[in-house]
């Protein structure tokens, strides 16, 4: 394995070997633990549709029920955050339904969402329009997901739940304060592929664990494949997390974007003492 490699699945934090149901025990003691610890009462998570959090919301479910059979005042919020309707709404629904949350609110994105950007247009519409406006309205869109969270957390002393795992956080996939904001990550450290076997050895259906997976953030190519984006796949990325040699140019694009979006896996940049 080259020394690079090597450094980033450490940096990530991802495990040589991996065991669903003792990962699924693990990380459900991880949140348990958490919010005693914290004296918080609740796990507020984002329910996409995707394999992500519906594997997270699982976990988070199941947090809080062991909490309450042990006498924690402990909830689960799901928060569905379409951007008017979204193309996948119906697995959504079904997420929740295998998830079964404590309580679901829903909070339509897109008036907050489409009001920034309009405003922002306002008096700089020559940095946000032109071809590129859909992928900045698309980082709004995750940034206003994010503020609902946190509105909903800080009302019923929550804690938001983030869903990045070891195979986004190698892309820097993700929006940086956006969704890439959160206060417990409990699927770090996963690849893509483990994610999926969590989600199947929690009880998930097939369609719903092997779904492709999208970011669906821009409203002129709905549910895009982030695999379209890499320019890799994410049997490439798992296989490189875990270790093995992948095709030259797979591994160039990956240690390429590894590389650049090293500032999104970091406290903000301070001047140097
Ligand atoms: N070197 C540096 N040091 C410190 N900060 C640096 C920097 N370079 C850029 N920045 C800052 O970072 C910003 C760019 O980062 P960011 O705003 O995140 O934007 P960016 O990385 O350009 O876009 C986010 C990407 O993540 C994808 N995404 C987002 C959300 C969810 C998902 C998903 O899978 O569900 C995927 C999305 O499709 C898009 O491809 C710059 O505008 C600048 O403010
Ligand atoms: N429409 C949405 N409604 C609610 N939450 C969302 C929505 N879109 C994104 N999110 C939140 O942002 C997170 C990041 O999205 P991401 O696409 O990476 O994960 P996913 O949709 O759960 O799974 P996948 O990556 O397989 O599509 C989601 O896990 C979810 O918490
Ligand atoms: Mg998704």
């Amino acid at each position: 394995m080259l020394d690079e490699q090597s450094r980033i699945i450490r940096e990530l934090g991802v495990a040589e070997s991996f065991d669903a149901e003792s990962e699924a025990d693990r990380r459900t003691a991880f949140l348990e633990d958490y919010v005693r610890a914290s004296s918080m009462r609740a796990l507020v998570l984002g329910i996409s549709g995707g394999v992500d959090s519906l594997t997270a919301g699982m976990l988070a479910q199941r947090a809080v029920l062991r909490l309450r059979e042990r006498g924690c005042d402990a909830e689960f919020i799901a928060v569905r955050l379409p951007y008017g309707v979204q193309a996948d709404e119906a697995d959504a629904r079904r997420s929740l339904d295998v998830i079964g949350p404590d309580r679901t609110v829903t909070v339509d994105i897109k008036p907050a969402a489409d009001a920034m950007m309009a405003e922002v247009r306002r008096e700089a519409d020559d940095l946000v329009s032109g071809e590129r406006m859909h992928f900045h309205l698309g980082n709004i869109k995750a940034r206003q997901r994010m503020i609902a969270q946190y509105a909903i957390a800080g009302g019923a002393r929550g804690l938001v739940i983030g869903t990045d795992h070891a195979a986004e956080a190698l892309m820097g996939f993700f929006t940086k304060f956006g969704d890439g904001a959160a206060d417990v990550v409990p699927l770090a450290g996963l690849n893509k592929r483990r994610v999926r076997a969590l989600a199947r050895h929690l009880g998930a259906p097939e369609d719903l664990v092997f779904k492709v997976p999208t970011a669906d953030l821009e409203s002129d190519a709905p549910l895009k494949p982030d695999e379209d984006v890499y320019g890799v796949t994410y049997d490439e990325i798992d296989d490189f997390l875990e270790g093995r040699r992948i095709g030259q140019d797979a591994l160039q694009r990956i240690l390429s974007a590894f590389r650049t979006t090293a500032h999104k896996r970091a406290l903000p940049a301070p001047p140097s003492a």
